[in-house]
């Protein structure tokens, strides 16, 4: 299980918030991802990255990066990350309505990836990425939604059904399907978790 952050928007942000996650995240035992989309040159995400009052790599296990400054934002980020034991999603297709991350983009995002396997370990991504039978990229998909196809703002969603079984990803990233307005967070919670469970299963069993 995996607990996506995006800490720059709590607005009484204090260590003692940091503290407390991480307290959960070891009692329910997930993994945290701090979906920071870093997108700069590699010196400049190795500070936001590592310093600043977020201190972004000394808590999440897991952050993300566009491929769009070129390689040197893997490099910037792995100094930090690597001696922690951090891993990198790089956003190779996004979910919004006219996202410029297809073609050559993602192509090359997706080698930059292949060239840094010690520490990127998958993507966010509609599809799954993996072509050689040695790898083993885990493919993250954000734009999950059971009830609505959009939010108005270019966000587009799938069924967990679609993006497992139909496009191969390994993960769903729920947002607004279980805390949207009015809606009952544990019982949403678990209906993504089933449907994404079975949509798992039929894949597998296929
Ligand atoms: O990197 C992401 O997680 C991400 C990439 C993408 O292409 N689309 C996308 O929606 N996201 C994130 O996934 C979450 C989706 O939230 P909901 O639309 O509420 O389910 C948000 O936190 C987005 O920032």
């Amino acid at each position: 299980r995996l607990f996506q952050t995006h800490i720059d928007i709590v607005d009484d942000f204090d260590q003692d918030l940091i503290e407390q996650l991480l307290v959960l995240a070891k009692k329910h035992d997930f993994m945290i991802f701090e979906d920071r989309k870093f997108a700069d040159i590699g010196n400049t995400v190795k500070h936001q990255y590592g310093n600043g009052i977020y201190r972004i790599a000394s808590w999440s296990d897991i952050t993300n990066a566009h491929g769009v400054p070129g390689e040197g934002i893997i490099t910037g980020l792995k100094e930090v990350g690597l001696p922690l034991g951090r891993g990198l999603l790089l956003l190779a297709e996004m979910s919004s309505k006219g996202a410029l991350t297809y073609g050559e983009y993602t192509t090359q995002t997706i080698e930059m990836a292949r060239r840094n396997q010690d520490f990127v370990m998958g993507f966010i991504t509609q599809r799954c990425i993996n072509e050689h039978p040695d790898e083993d990229f885990i493919a993250m998909s954000p734009g999950i939604g059971l009830d609505v196809t959009g939010d108005g703002l270019g966000q587009q969603y799938r069924t967990p059904r679609q993006v497992i079984v139909e496009s191969g990803c390994d993960l769903i990233i729920v947002g607004r399907g279980i805390y949207g307005k009015g809606r009952d967070v544990q019982a949403e919670g678990r209906r993504y978790q089933e449907a994404g469970w079975s949509a798992y299963q039929e894949r597998i069993s296929q």
